[in-house]
């Protein structure tokens, strides 16, 4: 009897707190009425099991068929909020600006980067981080004639290593990373790494992984306590000591910057922050090391890996379409012959390779999810309230691939830039490639100079072929997290 008595309570306790938790539960995941439209999901985890399938811009395309350009999915006890195409994008980042530019609280930006750095911080802090690091690349060249030159003497390195291979099959993916690598870190560190350094060769490496692996950084975006479990199933501590290890690098060569700083030369973006910092009050927060140290990291991952990338995708895409490839020798052999190579002069002359690299950087949509942003407070959009603390991602993929801008979005096209005349007629501008508004990609000019300089000197001296004409490589990407082809071989021969 007192047994039964005993059961009895233990189930009314159980039953009753079993209640008050679904209570709880409920009450804190109640969101405004009119939040974006979502399918259907499951209770508490939302609609996170959707998330860990993967396929993130193919699960997209599919939700925006169904309930239109702005939708919401509940990840456990936050929203996400996805908008698609031209028109609701440019609403967002650009007229609603304001309330559209912060980063959220995730995973890569709170814990990896501490909210600090040019990337995951919001508001003032964010503002004057960037502020001074554009000023800061401006003295070292950006958007100036300068860089071409620096960019120029990396290209002339590389063209030789390429020229070394002998024709033979090569895989270029370490060389066109080094190189390219070493373009920014010139500007940053004053020093460029040769193509056989181990050191150099390892932090590419982990940059590479980064990237793959950032399928599982967006699992403990969702669920950030799962870096606590034992071992490593969703690979998040993995990516904490790639990212350890990089950080690493940058404060060596920060401490070796303070060591030998000479106030009167001033060599690269680190020395130019050091002296800014003794003209700022000692506790300014623009400048405490935190904030250097991952401003420099999110240069040099980011002016690395992405224009990397592109040219992997050009020169497969190159493999692919050789009509595509001669048109452009010719227009090359045309505008500046083979004595010299090609200069940004010669740009505005070459209205195919600009609509080439267009193209490019179109169909490769390196980043379809471009980078999460936040809501810092609730945000009314469309007649519908996002609230504080969702993360916002921009479908950039959905411009990219939006068939009523690019007719046959599927093809690779490069004329479908250009009119009769030959000449771009404008269509260019609407390939959303590096985001817009506040936040637009802060490397935009530099990539762009990099990609027109690499590829047009690469396409006026070499030929590229594949290594087998009958099974060309694959043009699916590399499954993870970014969008970058599978690794592929390439012959690059010598062209009259
Ligand atoms: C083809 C090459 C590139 C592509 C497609 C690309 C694309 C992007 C995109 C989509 C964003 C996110 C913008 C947003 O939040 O809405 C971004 C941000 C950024 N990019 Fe790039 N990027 C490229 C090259 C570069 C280079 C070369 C650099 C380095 C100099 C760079 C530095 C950055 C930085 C620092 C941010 C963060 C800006 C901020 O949060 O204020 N990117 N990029």
């Amino acid at each position: 009897m007192e047994l039964d008595w005993l059961l009895s309570f233990d189930g009314v306790t159980v039953a009753i707190v079993a209640v008050l938790l679904v209570l709880l539960v409920s009450w804190s995941y109640r969101w405004p009425s009119n939040i974006p439209p979502s399918p259907p999901s499951y209770p508490f985890v939302g609609h996170i099991p959707l998330i860990l399938k993967g396929n993130l811009p193919k699960t997209y395309k599919g939700l925006r068929a169904q309930y239109g350009d702005v939708f919401c999915l509940k990840l456990g006890m936050r929203l996400s909020v996805i908008i698609n195409g031209p028109d609701a994008i440019r609403e967002a980042f650009i007229k609603q600006a304001d309330v559209f530019s912060d980063r959220p609280d995730n995973f890569i930006g709170s814990v990896l980067l501490k909210k600090k750095g040019i990337l995951a911080t919001s508001g003032e802090q964010w503002k004057r981080t960037r502020t001074l690091a554009m000023s800061t690349l401006r003295d070292f060249g950006f958007g100036k004639k300068s860089l071409e030159s620096r960019v120029l003497e990396e290209v002339e390195d590389f063209l030789g290593v390429i020229e070394d291979q002998n024709g033979k099959p090569c895989n270029a993916k370490n060389i066109i990373q080094i190189s390219i690598s070493n373009i920014i870190c010139s500007i940053v560190f004053g020093e460029r790494f040769e193509y056989n350094d181990k050191k150099f060769k390892n932090l590419m490496f982990l940059m590479n992984e980064l990237f793959r692996l950032n399928t599982a950084g967006g699992v403990a975006n969702v669920m950030p306590w799962v870096r606590h479990l034992p071992g490593d199933v969703f690979q998040v501590k993995e990516i904490i000591n790639n990212f350890q290890t990089l950080l690493n690098f940058i404060q060596e060569e920060i401490d070796e910057h303070k060591r030998t700083f000479d106030e009167d030369n001033i060599r690269d973006f680190i020395d130019a922050f050091l002296r800014q910092k003794t003209k700022h009050h000692s506790d300014d927060p623009v400048f405490e090391d935190f904030n250097v140290k991952a401003s420099v990291l999110n240069l040099f991952v980011a002016g690395t890996e992405t224009t990397s990338t592109t040219t992997r995708w050009a020169i497969l895409f190159l493999l692919h379409h050789k009509d595509v490839q001669d048109k452009l020798r010719q227009e090359i052999f045309t505008v500046v012959g083979s004595a010299r190579f090609p200069s940004l002069n010669d740009k505005p002359n070459m209205p195919y390779f600009q609509a080439f690299i267009t193209e490019v950087l179109r169909k490769g949509n390196i980043a379809p999810l471009g980078v999460p942003h936040g809501a810092g407070c609730d945000i009314k959009f469309r007649g519908m309230t996002i609230p504080k603390g969702s993360l916002i991602t921009a479908n950039l993929g959905s411009v990219l691939n939006d068939p009523d801008t690019f007719r046959d979005p599927e093809k690779f096209n490069p004329d479908r830039y250009l009119g009769e005349d030959g000449q771009l007629t404008g269509l260019e501008k609407s390939v959303m490639a590096f985001s817009l508004g506040r936040r637009v990609c802060l490397g935009e000019s530099l990539a762009r100079l990099e990609l027109f300089l690499i590829l047009t000197s690469l396409v006026q001296r070499f030929e590229l072929v594949p290594t087998d004409q009958d099974d060309l490589p694959t043009l699916l990407p590399r499954p993870g997290g970014s969008n970058a082809p599978c690794e592929f071989e390439f012959r690059a021969v010598k062209s009259n």
